[in-house]
């Protein structure tokens, strides 16, 4: 196994001496190469802040975490900005398009920004446009499409650079139900197809159910945790259905 992702005791806590609000408690896990990962809980259980440690948009209290061989609690303020660029794509909720850019710059402007050769850009862009069934949307702005469309341009964005993982926070949070089938549809088949290594946050239990793994967290701790292995989408739905209910709530999509 080829380990993308180390994650070791780590504990993050806010504010000062006197209002200190403990987020994460000493969370560990392991994502291997390849995986397409879930990370479901309770509202406040740590999952926001748990991928922004590992994208080192914040810092941990202590523990370790290992991304691609890298220790990033520990790479300099000034070298953060190129890791992100290298290493890590991102899906929002929001979608996080430039609005003054097409669907193709929106994209290519990722590649730009990593300094790709401007020969190979257009060629990249069109073939994970062509992957996500984007291609006939590159010439369309972001208010010329739908959100579902928005939305496979963000993971287009995301995955053209060829990250060793992308961290993807409630990106079906801001769709109907077609269009969040459609784009779970998308990224299990960018994870099984081409071997992107998903790490997801989700509170809902159906975009949670295209996963391989659902990691539970509670309390800033991995609770349980949930593999699908041979299940059908439809059986492992009802299985993260039953831990939801364990764990005490927060079921948004019942189907
Ligand atoms: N910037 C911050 N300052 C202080 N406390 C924070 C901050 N960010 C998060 N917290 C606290 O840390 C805990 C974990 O928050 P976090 O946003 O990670 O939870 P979450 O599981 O993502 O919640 P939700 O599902 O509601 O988005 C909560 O108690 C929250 O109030």
């Amino acid at each position: 196994m080829d380990r993308i992702l180390t994650v070791e005791n780590v504990i993050k806590e806010y504010g000062g001496k006197y209002n200190r609000t403990p987020a994460l408690n000493g969370v560990s896990f392991c994502v291997e190469r390849g995986e397409f990962t879930g990370i479901m809980g309770p509202s406040g259980s740590g999952k926001t802040t748990l991928l922004n440690v590992i994208s080192t948009i914040d810092s941990v209290t202590s523990g370790s975490i290992i991304l691609d061989g890298q220790e990033v609690t520990k790479i300099s303020v000034n070298k953060l900005a190129e890791f992100r660029r290298k290493k890590l794509g991102f899906i929002f909720q929001d979608f996080n398009l430039l609005d003054t850019l097409n669907v193709h710059e929106n994209i290519a402007l990722a590649l730009t920004i990593q300094g790709e050769v401007p020969g190979q850009i257009d060629k990249k862009v069109k073939d994970i446009a062509g992957a996500l069934g984007i291609h006939d949307i590159l010439h369309k702005f972001p208010y010329q499409i739908s959100g579902g469309q928005k939305q496979r341009v963000s993971a287009a964005r995301a995955i053209v650079t060829n990250p060793s993982l992308i961290l993807a926070d409630e990106p079906t949070g801001a769709l109907d139900s077609r269009s969040a089938q459609m784009l779970m549809e998308i990224m299990q088949k960018i994870n099984l197809e081409l071997g992107v290594t998903i790490l997801m946050v989700t509170h809902d239990a159906f975009s949670a159910s295209f996963c391989k793994r659902i990691l539970f967290i509670k309390d800033g701790l991995v609770f349980t945790e949930l593999v699908r292995g041979d299940d059908t989408r439809r059986q492992f739905f009802h299985k993260i259905l039953n831990v939801i209910s364990l764990l005490g709530g927060d079921v948004e999509d019942v189907r």
